[in-house]
């Protein structure tokens, strides 16, 4: 389905733009999907008070929302659609606004829009022009995560 909206919005003779993006909601639900699921920072940067408080340092582990039945229903499942509306074009917001792979708040990542730019940009281009099977007799890469 990425690869159909590829060719419909983007084509093969041309590499994608952020423009593009605005019109590939499929293509943006799978890749706050991959974030969701391949999560790179499960343990948040710790963080610690400037003035004596009670609290001394919270370690907050960003996995504990990404992979929350409450939040994400089945989220062992690999699902972009969990992002979209039944149109198939407008985003479930509360779903989106549950995907925090940057953190939240004061602290959160500043390099969210330049990261998200990247992983558009890259993944498009790489699918636009290859397709990524498992060999014949192949078995699917192991997703079992590694923990740290
Ligand atoms: C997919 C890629 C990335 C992910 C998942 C990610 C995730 C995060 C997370 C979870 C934090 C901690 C937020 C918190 O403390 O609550 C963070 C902080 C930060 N990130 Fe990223 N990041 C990514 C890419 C980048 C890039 C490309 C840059 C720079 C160009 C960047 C720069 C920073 C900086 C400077 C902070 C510290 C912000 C602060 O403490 O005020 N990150 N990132």
């Amino acid at each position: 389905r990425m690869q159909k909206e590829i060719d419909a919005v983007i084509g093969r003779d041309r590499p994608p733009t952020m423009l593009d993006k605005l019109s590939m909601p499929y293509t943006s639900a799978v890749l706050m999907e991959v974030q969701r699921k391949a999560n790179v920072i499960s343990f948040n940067t710790p963080h610690r008070t400037l003035q004596e408080t009670s609290i001394a340092a919270i370690l907050s582990q960003l996995t504990t929302v990404l992979d929350d039945p409450k939040v994400f229903t089945q989220p062992t499942c690999f699902n972009p659609d969990r992002f979209l509306d039944d149109d198939g074009k407008s985003f479930r917001r509360a779903q989106v606004a549950s995907l925090v792979p940057f953190g939240i708040g004061k602290r959160q990542c500043v390099g969210e829009s330049i990261a998200r730019m990247c992983l558009f940009l890259v993944v498009t281009s790489l699918l636009q022009r290859y397709s990524l099977l498992v060999p014949d007799n192949g078995e699917p890469p192991d997703l079992t995560p590694t923990y740290g």
